[in-house]
């Protein structure tokens, strides 16, 4: 079985096959993207019972925004509604809301409902649910050298002071206060990281699985589980 003291503290989930999940089962693209929705609430229902800290899931990447309109316009719609029929849940649960990504292109009553939603639950201490929506890793690294240059340039430090930890506190998901991910998860069988969190997984196990995101249910998680408190984690050290 699974050993709780084992748990990822920090979880990280691209949440891939959605529209082929749909197509095998001759079901319209925004079934995949609804039934996808479906699958991200029992995920974070079974983060809240056994214990995992973070969660950071991949919802939509600045490459998402070069989908057809309809499908754009679909997914943002979806977010808004997730948030909109979740936030209360998020209190009800403890679950602290956040995002991360380049949250300026999104439409406004999007924007809105994120602000709303991070405002509300800021100060809940279970579950951190971290939504990556317009997100890039590699914009994300660049965002923080364009701060980290800021600082230099007006002499609040210098060049020499710049050094991983300080980098890290810059990035979006803030690792200063939240752990990398011990664990990332991609379903529909892709064995790539797409532009996700790139510096934050560094040393992050990677698991794979052919299943698509919308069956990925508790028998999944149990397995991906399973998988990762199998690994033995060596962070680069020994070379055995
Ligand atoms: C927006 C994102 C969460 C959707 C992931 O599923 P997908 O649309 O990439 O589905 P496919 O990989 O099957 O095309
Ligand atoms: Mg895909």
């Amino acid at each position: 079985g699974l050993r709780r003291e084992a748990m990822p503290e920090h979880l990280a989930v691209i949440m891939d096959g959605n529209r082929r999940w749909a197509r095998t089962k001759g079901l319209p693209v925004v079934a995949g993207y609804e039934a996808g929705l479906r699958a991200l609430k029992g995920m974070v229902q079974l983060c809240c019972r056994w214990g995992i800290r973070v969660l950071t899931i991949f919802a939509f990447s600045s490459d998402n925004w070069l989908r057809p309109k309809v499908e754009v316009g679909f997914l943002m719609r979806l977010l808004e509604r997730g948030m909109k029929d979740e936030v209360n849940n998020f209190m009800r649960d403890n679950i602290r809301f956040s995002c991360i990504g380049d949250t300026l292109k999104l439409p406004d009553p999007v924007k809105e409902l994120i602000t709303y939603a991070e405002e509300r639950t800021k100060h809940n201490s279970g579950l951190q649910l971290i939504v990556a929506v317009s997100y890039s890793g590699k914009y994300d690294i660049v965002q923080a050298c364009q701060s980290i240059a800021l600082k230099v340039k007006d002499g609040v430090i210098e060049p020499e002071d710049i050094n991983e930890f300080l980098i890290e506190q810059e990035l979006q998901t803030n690792c200063a206060e939240i752990p990398n991910p011990d664990l990332l998860i991609r379903t529909s069988g892709e064995l790539r990281v797409s532009n996700f969190l790139l510096w934050q997984l560094a040393y992050t196990e990677l698991y794979f699985t052919q299943s698509h995101w919308p069956d990925f249910g508790e028998t999944e998680f149990v397995m991906a589980l399973r998988s990762f408190q199998q690994r033995q984690r060596r962070y680069g050290k020994r070379d055995s």
